[in-house]
């Protein structure tokens, strides 16, 4: 690249550029050394441009001093093979129902192929990327999830069964602790594992909320394929308080795979973590925005 400038446009793009690194001096000064866990779903990964750009975020956040941790999803991903497989599969409360031949496929694709291919794209770049799965020095140790509903014509209480889908029991903040002092990036797959050495499959955004209250993370990043949390009007809601939250599941403003991924969120900072970022993976470098400019993208969710 020549050092010359050429004209006065060029000129003015590269002082943009300069104003941009410094704007980004005290975001960087303010989060050096802190941990954000980024839940990284799998609708988010789907363009290889996308994958690439987020693999590039993720270095740069490690290089300037951020301590990130990828958490990843792979829904789609692994319908995709269980159809190739002819396993059906059914989802409950936006929960595969797991049985033993599914969690089999479910722990290949995640903890195998997309695992690899996140810390490959890190790697690629100029990061260090270690892939765990929550088996891994026993990161997330899980138990069976027992969740309670009222049966519609009885009205009576009963325990779901949705075979070995798990929720975190204890999350080892140690292992990280580890990676992190080796300057390793960890890319973890949502997979737990039970008193027994039982294989479970943990929703991704549970995962994320758990590892993230672990470790006391300073920002949980949840990048989805929509721009955050909408209003009736459909219009974003940049802030939002647990309060706040509850009031709009409550109206039925927020609804479907946004419950879970809020409630994870509100747990998330009634548990230690500063605030829950939800926003539009979709969106060339959300994260650099949300982490380095005061235009943070998304809805960011804080206890009060
Ligand atoms: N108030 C709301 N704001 C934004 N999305 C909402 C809201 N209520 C329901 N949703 C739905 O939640 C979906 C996001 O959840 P989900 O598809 O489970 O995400 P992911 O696959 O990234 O985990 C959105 O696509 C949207 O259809
Ligand atoms: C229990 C359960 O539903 N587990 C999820 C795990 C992957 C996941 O959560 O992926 P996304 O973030 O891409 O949706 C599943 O089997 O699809």
């Amino acid at each position: 690249m020549t050092r010359q400038t050429r004209n006065f446009a060029e000129a003015k793009h590269w002082l943009r550029t300069a104003h941009t690194l410094t704007e980004a001096l005290p975001f960087m000064h303010r989060y050096s050394g802190r941990t954000f866990v980024v839940k990284y779903g799998g609708h988010a990964m789907g363009d290889p441009e996308l994958a690439q750009i987020f693999a590039r975020d993720i270095a740069l956040m490690k290089q300037v001093g951020i301590n990130p941790v990828v958490v990843h999803g792979g829904g789609p991903q692994i319908a995709r093979m269980l159809e190739r497989l002819n396993v059906k599969s059914d989802f409950i409360d936006g929960l595969r129902v797991t049985d033993k031949e599914t969690v089999e496929v479910v722990e290949m694709v995640l903890a195998g192929s997309i695992n690899k291919e996140i810390v490959t794209a890190i790697n690629a770049v100029g990061g260090t990327a270690i892939g765990v799965s929550g088996k891994d020095g026993g990161l997330i140790q899980a138990q069976k999830l027992r969740r309670r509903v009222r049966d519609s014509d009885s009205n009576i209480e009963k325990i779901l069964d949705l075979g070995f889908v798990g929720e975190p029991r204890y999350v080892n903040p140690q292992i990280l602790a580890s990676l992190e002092t080796a300057g390793m990036i960890p890319v973890i797959a949502p997979i737990g594992v039970g008193p027994n050495g039982e294989t479970f499959n943990i929703n991704a955004d549970t995962a994320a909320g758990a590892i993230a209250s672990a470790v006391g993370a300073t920002r949980l990043l949840m990048l989805t394929d929509v721009i955050g949390v909408l209003d009736s009007q459909k219009e974003l809601i940049p802030d939002l308080t647990v309060q706040r939250t509850r009031e709009l599941i409550a109206d039925g403003t927020i609804s479907g795979g946004m419950i879970p991924k809020v409630e994870t969120c509100m747990n998330a900072v009634e548990n230690g973590v500063d605030a829950a970022v939800i926003m539009d993976g979709r969106v060339p470098h959300a994260l650099l925005l949300e982490a380095f400019t005061d235009r943070g993208v998304g809805t960011m969710i804080r206890r009060t």
